[in-house]
């Protein structure tokens, strides 16, 4: 066993070594065996060469869904060790850091270059070390201090866990590093969960054309980490199954592949298109091949998303075209620690699963539909669809059909076969009506009664379907006016707002840095990228008109032009927004008040005139050809005046 010096840190060696036990010292053992077995020296540098950028782009390519996947999970694992002088590292199969997470302030500038993005950490390079050797072991490793074979390696604490394919092949390794005295007993725990949290993601993705089945001998525990995952192909064949699936069957992968869905569950695959057929099908009782009573949740993968499960053989009107690609977050992954952002996730939690209808107001881009994906994401339903309905993009003739859906030669020009509509559609998940407040009022009666009846009926179709939907809407109207104006209907106002939840504007946020090293990240499919502190100063002083989506887009274009320097700065912005900046540089924080006012308090013309102009810079978020727009002069004469707006 690797003992540290007598006199280390409380949190050092001394500590970490009670919670190790025999199995560990014997493969930090073979491990160093293995290490001099490549060559290595425990006194020799290590090589911190990072590969070539072109060479990581191909990397991160090649990665892509691993990469994907984990970054929403390394990001909530690095909330749970912020600030204790820990990264999170993602390597590929083969140990070369794919993305990292956290400042390297811990680190000395020679060693910060070895937990960066395209240096490998495999054991042939670095000898003993919990990435490495995780691969090695194919197994969860904690490597600590001088257990690392290399000397230059002991200032460091490490926890790796692999994460593995369907097939059980290691495709990456998830780690968290630190410095020695950072241990902590919890941080292992943690690695292995995000890994497994990550498996089962990347499980769902796989399996796109399959009946995936959710299964677990308590009900509660499905839809969390512990819950186990099946694939079966269509006709009911075993295809594969995520780690807790496989040790629910207590069956190995290869015996596996001669079963059957009746054959491990009891029941023909049939059975589960009756039972999804139900307008609220529960959980499924199952009784698997070992007699082990299971309750169950099962969906229908007919391409980039997931349907509740209905019958291909026999649909009642037109198969639904595939939702829009499950996108990868749940409500922690948006929270990134704003406080009025905080509140209404906590808000949500409260009600989710059960059946309150949730109304999200918001700026436009201050992500309603993010927020309403990431709400279903999290929710009981989160296996069946999410439809999305923008209700102010649809023409008014086009949103009774879209919403109801129409059977056969129902009006000139209709599909052949008739159309599902959109509640249909969503069956089992949730609905999600964007621009609620644009609804046509003709349609809102018709819309109350379905919510109310829980039935739709078609266009030209004398049945009626029962549906069950959970209803997600979002308006940037105030819904209150628009009722007074006779343009909304006051009960259908009630029926939808549950729970109202109000999205912070980016300009009130308090975690722009945050949310800014997150877009960049994304973005850059995990590049090198910061912010210069000048550009980030600005951007704490911008008042952001169009939001997120307008942030992203900055960003975007500000990557491309960055290029291969790392640290982004206000020249490779755009010159529009340098100009909306520009002017909201100049804008002092209070004006004077109504033009009467200013009369009254005797204020000259010129002053009235420059008064109007910060009005309406403010009201167009400092955006100078809006202002001049708004005003109906050119942008010269705003420009012209800037100087003087005191
Ligand atoms: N928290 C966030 N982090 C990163 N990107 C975000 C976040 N919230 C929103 N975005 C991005 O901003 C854009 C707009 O988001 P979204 O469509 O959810 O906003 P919205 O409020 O529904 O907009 P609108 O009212 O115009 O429909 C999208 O590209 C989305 O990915």
């Amino acid at each position: 066993m690797h003992q540290d010096s007598a006199g280390e840190s409380p949190a050092g060696t001394s500590v970490a070594a009670a919670h190790w036990n025999s199995d560990t010292a014997e493969v930090i053992q073979t491990s160093h065996l293995r290490s001099a077995g490549y060559g290595l020296c425990p006194g020799a540098r290590p090589d911190f060469m990072p590969l070539a950028r072109s060479d990581i782009s191909l990397l991160l390519e090649q990665n892509h869904l691993l990469h994907a996947h984990a970054v929403p999970a390394m990001e909530t694992l690095y909330q749970q060790i912020i600030n204790t002088h820990n990264m999170v590292l993602l390597t590929d199969a083969q140990g070369v850091i794919l993305h990292s997470l956290g400042d390297a302030d811990f680190l000395e500038k020679a060693n910060r270059v070895a937990l960066t993005q395209g240096v490998g950490w495999s054991e042939d390079r670095m000898g003993t070390n919990a990435i490495g050797t995780a691969i090695a072991e194919k197994a969860p490793s904690l490597v600590h201090a001088d257990q690392h074979y290399l000397a230059s390696n002991h200032f460091l604490t490490c926890s790796a866990a692999p994460i593995t394919d369907h097939q059980g092949k290691v495709i990456g390794v998830l780690d968290v590093s630190g410095d020695r005295r950072s241990y902590h007993k919890h941080t292992m725990a943690l690695v292995r969960m995000s890994a497994l949290m990550i498996e089962n993601q990347l499980f769902a993705a796989t399996f796109e054309h399959a009946i995936v089945l959710r299964f677990h001998a308590r009900p509660e525990f499905i839809g969390t980490l512990m819950e186990g995952i099946c694939a079966f192909s269509q006709g009911g064949r075993f295809l594969a199954a995520n780690r807790n699936g496989l040790f629910h069957l207590g069956l190995s992968l290869p015996a596996l592949q001669t079963h059957t869905f009746s054959s491990l569950f009891g029941l023909p695959v049939s059975a589960l298109f009756d039972h999804y057929r139900t307008a609220m099908p529960g959980l499924l009782d199952l009784c698997m091949h070992n007699g082990v009573r299971v309750r169950g949740r099962a969906e229908l993968r007919l391409g980039s998303g997931a349907h509740a499960l209905t019958n291909p053989g026999e649909p009642a009107i037109a198969a639904p075209p595939p939702p829009k690609p499950r996108r990868l977050s749940g409500l922690r992954y948006l929270n990134t620690g704003d406080p009025q952002l905080e509140k209404v996730i906590d808000k949500v939690n409260r009600v989710l699963g059960r059946d309150i209808p949730i109304l999200i107001m918001g700026e436009t881009g201050t992500g309603k539909e993010l927020l309403a994906q990431a709400i279903h994401n999290d929710s009981p339903r989160a296996m069946g669809p999410f439809v999305a309905v923008n209700c102010a993009s649809i023409p008014e003739s086009l949103i009774e059909s879209e919403l109801f859906g129409y059977e056969e030669g129902a009006f000139t020009g209709a599909r052949k076969k008739g159309a599902s509509g959109k509640i249909l559609q969503a069956n089992g998940g949730t609905l999600f009506l964007d621009e609620i407040g644009d609804m046509p009022f003709s349609l809102q009666a018709h819309l109350l009664r379905v919510l109310q009846e829980r039935m739709v009926t078609p266009l030209g179709s004398g049945k009626s379907i029962p549906v069950n939907v959970e209803l997600i809407c979002a308006t940037n109207h105030n819904l209150r006016e628009r009722i007074a104006k006779g343009l909304f209907r006051e009960d259908l106002y009630y029926r939808l707002n549950g729970l109202v939840v109000k999205l912070p504007p980016l300009r009130e946020r308090t975690d722009l840095e945050t949310v800014v090293r997150k877009i960049l990240s994304t973005e850059s499919d995990g590049g090198p990228y910061t912010m210069s502190e000048e550009a980030l100063r600005l951007f704490r002083r911008h008042r952001w008109p169009g939001n997120f989506r307008q942030l992203t887009n900055l960003l975007r274009t500000a990557i491309i032009m960055a290029g291969d320097e790392h640290e982004i700065g206000l020249r490779h912005m755009p010159d529009d927004f340098l100009d909306d900046i520009d002017a909201m540089a100049e804008l002092p924080t209070a004006h004077a008040g109504s033009p009467a006012q200013m009369v009254a308090s005797g204020a000259n013309l010129e002053e009235m005139e420059l008064s109007a102009i910060m009005k309406s810079l403010e009201a167009n978020g400092g955006n100078v050809s809006a202002t001049a727009r708004a005003l109906g002069v050119s942008r010269n004469t705003i420009y012209r005046k800037l100087p003087h707006l005191k």
